[in-house]
Formats: structure tokens, sequence, C-alpha cells
């Protein structure tokens, strides 16, 4: 099988400060990889070079076997994004912010409404689907942004912190969707802090480290020969960190000094 994603040694630096030191990673159809890696490491960095967000960067990136570079447009169409910080027209309804999207992806506006309208419902969300989207909650607005990340039908869904603000109830149906469409041979990059989550979705976890990719593998793989019995601590292990305590203590005593 071809990979759906291709990364050869990318590099990234912002002035003189180099935060992606080569990365190399194949991704492949159907695979749900949980991205993760301490603040700073590089993550959003990588989803934006791979959204085409960021063009000043070296190496190759080849998504759907071309490079981003030489056919910047035509992959877009088949990609969906869920932004850590959902920038969103919150002046519009959900069915205008929708319906925009839809002209965008060049959808049949009978199939987008339909669409809109069905996963709205299963979302919870369909009552506000003509009320401004200032008027949303936080979880509210979250679902309309996975909903949009996904109206188009895309191959490839990249996903910065998705669930944020979503309730308990909604992250169990939101983890089902993603194990249907990888099912379906959907492509999920899932980026995330919230390890039990990433634990539990993941066939494949990769850990980027101070713009390196530090681990690379299954759950399983990981463990370290059962050393580390969650991906809590074998992100500790990876990332040479084990003085949570020390810290603590001194930032309690700064505070009650
Ligand atoms: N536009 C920018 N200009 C300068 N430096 C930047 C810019 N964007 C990111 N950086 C720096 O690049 C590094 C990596 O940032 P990035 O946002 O990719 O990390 P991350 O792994 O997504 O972190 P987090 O988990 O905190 O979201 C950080 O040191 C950050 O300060």
């Amino acid at each position: 099988m071809n990979p759906i994603i291709e990364i050869e040694n990318l590099t990234k630096k912002y002035s003189q400060k180099e935060v992606l030191k080569g990365v190399n990673l194949k991704i492949y159809p159907g695979q749900i990889i949980g991205y993760i890696g301490p603040n700073g490491a590089g993550k959003s960095t990588t989803v934006k070079i791979l959204l085409g967000l960021i063009e000043d960067y070296s190496g190759t990136v080849k998504i759907f076997g071309e490079d981003i570079r030489e056919n910047s447009v035509d992959y877009k169409f088949r990609i969906g994004y869920v932004p850590e910080l959902g920038d969103i027209y919150d002046t519009l309804t959900a069915k205008e912010y929708l319906t925009f999207l839809g002209d965008l992806y060049e959808i049949d506006k009978d199939l987008l409404l339909e669409r809109a309208n069905e996963l709205t419902k299963l979302f919870g969300i369909n009552e506000q689907f003509n009320a401004r989207i200032t008027s949303y909650s936080k979880g509210m607005k979250q679902k309309l942004l996975i909903i949009a990340s996904m109206i188009h039908n895309p191959d490839i869904l990249f996903l910065d912190e998705p669930i944020t603000g979503l309730d308990a109830n909604s992250v169990m149906i939101f983890k089902e969707i993603l194990n249907g469409l990888a099912k379906k041979g959907k492509t999920i990059f899932y980026s995330s802090h919230i390890m039990e989550v990433v634990e539990n979705l993941s066939e494949r976890i990769v850990l980027l480290n101070d713009g390196i990719i530090a681990a690379d593998g299954s759950f399983d793989e990981l463990k370290n020969n059962g050393k580390n019995d969650s991906l809590e601590d074998i992100f500790n292990e990876v990332t040479g960190f084990n003085n949570h305590k020390e810290i603590a203590e001194s930032f309690v005593t700064a505070i009650c000094r």
C-alpha cells in the first residue's frame, strides 16, 4: 500500500530557531495516528505545513502521492481540519456557515443541506441550526467545527485537540465516529495532550520531542516490555521528565510563601 502522507526530512525554522529538525513519517490510509509531544515540540507547525498554511520549510511533503508544493490546491478538497483554536465566522448561523463551506468545496446545495441537517441533528445542535454562532456554547461551537471539518467527506482529517469543550457523551460519540471513518479507509491525524484518549484511539502513536520523532509505534510496541503501563508513563520516559512533584511543590511554595 502506498503512503497517503509522506514526510521526508522536514525542517522548519522561525528566524534562527529550528523547530522541526528532520521529521520523516509515512502514514497509510485507514490509520488513526496519535500525534503527541510536549508544548512547543512542533506539532502544530507540522500540521500547518501539511495543510499548506506554512510554505517556507525544507524537505518534502507528499499527500495523496503528490508534492504539496507542486499541486497546492487540489489536495485541499480531500482534507478536513479541526484547528486547536477554532476561528469561526460567528456572526453567521450554522446553516450559513456550512452552506458557505459547501460552496467552497463545490458540494451540491441540496446534498449539503441534507448532510448538514442530519449531522447537526446527530450531534444535538440542530435546534440552533438557524441561530447565530455567537449564541453557541463552547461545546456547541466545537461540534460545529467538527461537522465543518467533515462536511465534504474528506479522505484525511487533521484534528488538533478536537474534543475541547465536548461533554463525556459527545466524546463517546466522537470516538466512535473516528473509528467508523477509519474503517471506511479515512486517515486521521489526531494531535492531543489527552493521553487516555490518544492511547485508546490510536493504532499508531508518534511522539515528537524537540522537533524530532522520538517514538513511533503502536501503544503495545511503545510500552517497552511492559515497563510502562500508560501512555503518560511512556511520554514521561521518552521526554526524560520525572520531576513533576518537585516543580509542583516549588510552585505551591512560591504562591503560599
Ligand atoms: N509564528 C511563529 N513565530 C515564531 N515562533 C513560532 C511561531 N509559531 C510557533 N513558534 C514556535 O515554534 C515552536 C513549536 O510551536 P508549535 O506550535 O508547533 O508547538 P506544539 O507542539 O504545537 O505546542 P503545543 O503543544 O503547546 O500546542 C515553539 O517554540 C513556538 O514558540
